[in-house]
């Protein structure tokens, strides 16, 4: 079994690269972003935590956490950030931790945005990807229609593009087509074999 860690800021590109490890290499993947929202549905430890630390004018009607006003708290207010963090990010990697060993995958990928100490799931290589702001500022608004202020704020809330580099093994260049990426992936894979770095 391998193991690679796949990061990169916001509108990087992780979710493409990942459909297609997915699509075309069997990959099995895990989102870290998703398992801290499924940790965080009513009722699960993070949301209890979280209501407790934050207060429930974050709540919905319905009892579930607002993810607008999360979002708005967490990219608006550093504090908030760090206390969230806190709360869901070591139950996320402890959950990644035993979905991995339970995994009988050949090629497991795990995604993350955060750069935290705490990241660390027994990964074998990290795969930085990587687009200029730019090209991921145009690539939000256009797809996602996040204004240009709002995709600074969460560029600023980041590890900088150093601490990417510094940490990991490998870069991905997306400030191109898809079809460079669908090349990129190809040659680390198949080519030159899953180990090399
Ligand atoms: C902040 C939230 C509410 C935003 O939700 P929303 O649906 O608007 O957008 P989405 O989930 O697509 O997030 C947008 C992007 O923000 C970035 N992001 C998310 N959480 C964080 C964070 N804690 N710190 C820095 N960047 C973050 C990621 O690049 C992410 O892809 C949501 O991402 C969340 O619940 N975050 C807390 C959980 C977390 O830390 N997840 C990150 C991996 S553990
Ligand atoms: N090479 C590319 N060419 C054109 N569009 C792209 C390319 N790469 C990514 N995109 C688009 O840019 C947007 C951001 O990419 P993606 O969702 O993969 O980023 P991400 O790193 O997963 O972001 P997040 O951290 O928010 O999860 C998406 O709409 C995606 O379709």
């Amino acid at each position: 079994m391998r193991v690679i860690a796949l990061t990169g800021g916001v509108g990087a590109g992780k979710s493409l690269v990942l459909s297609i490890l997915e699509n075309e290499y069997k990959a099995e993947v895990i989102k870290a972003d998703e398992v801290a929202h499924e940790l965080m549905k009513p009722g699960r430890e993070g949301y209890v935590k979280i209501v407790e630390t934050l207060g429930d004018h974050i709540l919905k009607a319905d009892g579930t956490i607002d993810r607008k006003i999360l979002s708005q708290c967490i990219f608006r207010d550093d504090r908030i950030r760090k206390a969230v963090n806190e709360i869901i990010h070591p139950l996320v990697w402890k959950n990644i931790k035993g979905k991995i060993s339970s995994s009988q995958a050949g090629l497991i990928v795990v995604e993350f945005a955060i750069m935290g100490e705490k990241a660390e799931v027994g990964y074998d290589e990290m795969w930085y990807i990587y687009a200029s702001e730019p090209v991921r500022i145009r690539r939000l608004f256009e797809n996602r229609g996040y204004e240009r202020e709002h995709s600074e704020r969460i560029i600023a809330s980041q590890a900088k593009e150093a601490d990417y580099l510094a940490r990991c093994d490998r870069v991905i260049r997306n400030d191109g087509s898809i079809e460079e990426i669908r090349d990129q992936l190809a040659e680390i894979l198949n080519n030159r074999g899953q180990n090399e770095t």
